[in-house]
C-alpha cells in the first residue's frame, strides 16, 4: 500500500518528533509539562475518575431511573427448534455509584490543583484519608487537601518532590520582618512574616536542619532595620558567629535573666508609649516615635528550663515568666520570638507548655522522640503530626510548617551555611542597635497610674 520511501519518511518524522519531545522535556521541562504533559494527564484523570473514586471509596450509592436491556429466553415451541432470545428494554430504578463531581483542573509548576464538589455527607477529611491512594492512582508524588469551603474541597497534587533540590535563597532583602528561608511543597516560597505570625517554635533533632533554618533567617533579617537579641545556653556556639549584628547575646543563665528583664522593661515602655498616644500597637505610633522591632532568638530552649539545683529554680521561674510575658505582649509592641529546641517536652515544666501555646508559628523538623513532635504540632491537624513523623533522616532541612490559621505545609529551607549568615551579619553590622539604646530600663508609670 505504501512504498518503501514513504515508510522511511514517516519513520524519520516519528523519530524526529520523539527526539524533539524528549529534548523539549529535558531542556524546558516546565513548558513541556504545561503544553504536553498536563493536558494528557488532565484527560486521563477525568476519564478514570469514576473508577479511581470507586477504588478509593469516595463514591456514593444512589438509585436512579435507567433504561436496562434484558435478555429473555423464548419458551414454548419456538425454543425447541433453536435457542431464541428476545431483548427487551425496561425503565427501572437501579443502584449506581456516583463519584464526587470534578471541577476545572488547573496546572501548576509542580503538578495540578483540582477542585471537587463533595457528595452529600462527605467531609474534606474523607479526601485527606485517601490522599495516598489518590497519589498512587494519579502517579503523583503526593496529594494534599489544600483548601476547603462548604461543600467543596481543593486537592493539590505534586508530580515529584520539589523539596529534593531547593534553589538558593534570593539575597535581596524582603519586606520588613519578612524572610523567605526556603520553599514549600507546592513550589511556592516559604514565607515567614513576623508581623502576621509573631512567635515561632522550631523543633528538630540534631542534624535535622534547625541551625540551617536559623542561618537563613538571620541572613534574611540582617539587612533589615531590626534588632536581634540572642539567648544561647549551648555556650554561645550557635549564635556567636552573628554577634556583630546582635544587640546582645546571653550565654549564661544569669545573663539570660538580665536580658529578658531588659526586654520586659522595654515592652512596658512601649506599652506606655502606646497608651500615651491612644494607639493599640507600636505600628500606629507616629513614625518618629516608632521603636525598632526586636527579634529574640532562643537556641536550645530546654537548657533555659533545666533545673540542676535549687539555686537555679528561681532563675528558671523568672525566665519562664519573662518569656511568657514577651510572647503574650510582644506582637503589639514589636518584640518577636524564635524558640528552638531539640527536645520540647512537658517534663521541662509547665512553663514550656504555657510558652508553646503562645508560639503560634511551628516548624517541626525530623525529631527523635514522639513527644517533641506532639508538643510542636499535636494541638494542630493530626495529619501534620503524621507528616512530621515521616520525615526521613536523609533530607535534613525538611520540616512541617504550621501557621496560626491551622494550615500546614511540608517545606525545606535552602542550604544557608553559617558562613553565609556570618557574612550577612558582618556586612550589616552598621545596622546593629546597641543594647543600651534598645531597651529603656527603670520604672515607667503608665498614664493612668500618673493620674492616680
Ligand atoms: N535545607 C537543607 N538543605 C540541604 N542540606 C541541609 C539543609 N539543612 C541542613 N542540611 C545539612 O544537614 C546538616 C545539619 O544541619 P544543621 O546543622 O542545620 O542541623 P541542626 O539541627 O542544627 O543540628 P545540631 O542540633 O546538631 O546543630 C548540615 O550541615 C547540612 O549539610
Amino acid at each position: 500500500m505504501f512504498d518503501k520511501a514513504t515508510l522511511i519518511e514517516a519513520l524519520a518524522v516519528l523519530v524526529a518528533v520523539v527526539a524533539g519531545g524528549l529534548a523539549w522535556r529535558r531542556f524546558h521541562p516546565l513548558s513541556f509539562w504545561l503544553c504536553v504533559g498536563f493536558p494528557a494527564r488532565a484527560v486521563w484523570l477525568y476519564a478514570t475518575w469514576q473508577h479511581v473514586a470507586s477504588a478509593c471509596k469516595l463514591t456514593h450509592k444512589r438509585r436512579r431511573w435507567r433504561v436496562t436491556l434484558d435478555s429473555v429466553p423464548v419458551l414454548g415451541a419456538a425454543s425447541r427448534e433453536a435457542t431464541a432470545i428476545v431483548e427487551r428494554r425496561h425503565l427501572r430504578r437501579v443502584e449506581i455509584e456516583k463519584a464526587p463531581r470534578l471541577g476545572l483542573i488547573r496546572p501548576s509548576q509542580h503538578g495540578w490543583r483540582l477542585p471537587i464538589r463533595l457528595n452529600d455527607g462527605q467531609i474534606p477529611d474523607d479526601f485527606a484519608k485517601v490522599a495516598e491512594r489518590l497519589a498512587h492512582a494519579w502517579r503523583a508524588h503526593a496529594v494534599r487537601v489544600l483548601d476547603s469551603k462548604p461543600g467543596k474541597v481543593v486537592l493539590i497534587a505534586t508530580r515529584k518532590d520539589p523539596l529534593v533540590t531547593v534553589p538558593p535563597v534570593d539575597p535581596t532583602p524582603d519586606d520588613l520582618l519578612t524572610v523567605r528561608p526556603g520553599v514549600l511543597e507546592n513550589g511556592r516560597p516559604w514565607v515567614i512574616d513576623f508581623k502576621t505570625v509573631p512567635h515561632w517554635l522550631f523543633a528538630g533533632a540534631t542534624q535535622s536542619g534547625k541551625s540551617t533554618l536559623l542561618n537563613a533567617i538571620i541572613r534574611g533579617l540582617a539587612p533589615q532595620p531590626v534588632a536581634l537579641v540572642g539567648f544561647d545556653l549551648k555556650g554561645g556556639v550557635e549564635l556567636t558567629p552573628y554577634v556583630v549584628r546582635m544587640s546582645a547575646l546571653a550565654t549564661t543563665r544569669s545573663a539570660c535573666v538580665r536580658l529578658l528583664d531588659g526586654l520586659v522593661s522595654e515592652l512596658t515602655h512601649r506599652m506606655a508609649d502606646c497608651r500615651e498616644h491612644g494607639v493599640r500597637n507600636v505600628w500606629r505610633l507616629p513614625e518618629e516615635l516608632r521603636p525598632i522591632p526586636i527579634v529574640a532568638v532562643v537556641d536550645e530552649v530546654a537548657e533555659l528550663f533545666l533545673i540542676a539545683d535549687k539555686a537555679e529554680k528561681e532563675e528558671v521561674a523568672k525566665t519562664s515568666v519573662a518569656l511568657l510575658r514577651i510572647a503574650q505582649l510582644g506582637r503589639a509592641f514589636g518584640v518577636y520570638l524564635i524558640v528552638c529546641g531539640q527536645r520540647i517536652g512537658s517534663d521541662l515544666g509547665p512553663g514550656v507548655t504555657a510558652l508553646r501555646s503562645q508560639l503560634s508559628g511551628r516548624v517541626c523538623h525530623r525529631v527523635n522522640d514522639p513527644e517533641t513532635a506532639a508538643m510542636t504540632l499535636g494541638d494542630m491537624d493530626p495529619a501534620a503530626l503524621e507528616a512530621a513523623r515521616a520525615i526521613p533522616a536523609e533530607t535534613p532541612g525538611v520540616a512541617i510548617v504550621a501557621g496560626s490559621d491551622g494550615s500546614w505545609h511540608r517545606a525545606r529551607s535552602a542550604l544557608t551555611t553559617e558562613a553565609d549568615a556570618e557574612a550577612a551579619a558582618r556586612a550589616n553590622r552598621h545596622l546593629t542597635t546597641p543594647w543600651a539604646h534598645l531597651v529603656r530600663t527603670g520604672p515607667r508609670a503608665l498614664p493612668d497610674d500618673q493620674a492616680a
